[in-house]
């Protein structure tokens, strides 16, 4: 049995660091195993121009701990007043690495989205051209379309009308929860990878809803039922480079957690390669691990992979930290609710 793995060093491909007091918090958490990551955009106020993006760089880095290394690439969010100029500028520099296309109303921070997709469509064409890679989250928010059948009707209607019109568009499906999302990337091989949160794999919607609602569960694209899950984890493990890991972890304070009206989000990023590597395990498939962390996303993107490793050991029950202080609130770290034995040793 293996009881040690050495891969490349992952990265992860959708990550909410947030700002102040939580970006100086949860910034380590990450720049601890990973070695770059794809930061989302959608604080208050959004990070809609290349000026805004260069700054959120600058205050990563400042909030980075001396000895720690770490590479935010940066994205912008796509607003239907975006300057197809200033993106085509930030995009050119390196500035930044994609841009974010939240449908208005869809998650958390997504007031300032599309609601009229045509509004955007001559930056997407100006985004082809260029070769700037667009990252959705791929929920669509009109309110008669069940929260279970977001993804899928997204699918239908948005995401499959703008390839057809746009095929050198390069897209990047966020945290796909179904099998629908799954399939759609497995029949469409030109130009479209997808990312797979750590809790989709882990969980379906039984897990946040029997026996009492776990409001630390709840995120969106809400978790679905478990062929969804199956299916996800089916692609995952498959080996086919189009599926990379996103944490999207996304930290809120617990108090806005534990509420009446509970925000969208997991913190998963202190236990995130814990929990793949059982979810691997699991599945039998823990030789497809490094190219899922590690290998398929930077194929994606054009970057090269880390070229340093770390090293996975399987040991006593990992202890995890309920809760990570934040000024004067705390973050509660998502708890898979049984023990962990994987963990990065090295
Ligand atoms: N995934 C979530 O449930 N929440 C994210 C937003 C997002 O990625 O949709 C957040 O910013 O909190
Ligand atoms: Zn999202
Ligand atoms: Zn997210």
């Amino acid at each position: 049995m293996t009881q040690s793995l050495t891969i490349r060093r992952p990265d992860d491909w959708h990550l909410h660091l947030r700002d102040g007091a939580m970006l100086a918090a949860v910034l380590p958490e990450t720049a601890r195993h990973f070695a770059r990551a794809i930061v989302m955009p959608n604080l208050v106020p959004p990070v809609v121009t290349g000026a805004q993006a260069a700054a959120y760089r600058e205050r990563i880095l400042a909030a980075l701990p001396e000895g720690m290394t770490f590479e935010p690439l940066m994205t912008l969010y796509l607003t239907e007043d975006t300057d197809p100029d200033d993106l085509a500028t930030a995009h050119a520099s390196g500035l930044i690495t994609s841009v974010k296309l939240y449908p208005a109303g869809a998650t958390t921070n997504s007031a300032s989205g599309v609601k009229d997709f045509d509004k955007v469509r001559p930056v997407l064409e100006r985004m082809a051209e260029i070769g700037c890679p667009l990252c959705v989250h791929g929920e669509v928010t009109d309110r008669e379309i069940d929260i279970f059948d977001r993804e899928a009707v997204f699918i239908d209607r948005v995401l499959d009308p703008i390839r057809r019109t746009m095929p050198g568009l390069r897209v990047i499906m966020e945290h796909i929860t179904t099998k629908d999302g799954a399939d759609y990337v497995a029949a469409n091989p030109e130009g479209l990878g997808a990312t797979i949160t750590v809790q989709h794999l882990m969980f379906d919607r039984n897990d946040m809803l029997v026996g009492g609602m776990r409001p630390h569960y709840y995120c969106l694209p809400i978790l679905k039922r478990r062929q969804h899950r199956e299916a996800l984890v089916a692609a995952a493990t498959s080996g086919d480079a189009r599926y990379f890991l996103g944490t999207d972890s996304a930290p809120h304070p617990t108090h806005a957690k534990e509420a009446e009206c509970c925000a969208a989000g997991c913190f998963t990023a202190p236990i995130a390669l814990s929990c793949l590597a059982h979810v691997f395990e699991q599945a039998g498939a823990l030789d497809k691990l490094e190219g899922f962390t590690s290998l398929n996303g930077p194929a994606f993107f054009g970057l090269p992979i880390n070229a340093d490793t770390i090293t996975l050991s399987k040991l006593d029950p990992l202890t995890i930290p309920k809760t990570l202080p934040v000024a004067d609130h705390t973050v509660t770290v998502f708890d898979p609710g049984f023990p962990l034995h994987w963990r990065v040793t090295g």
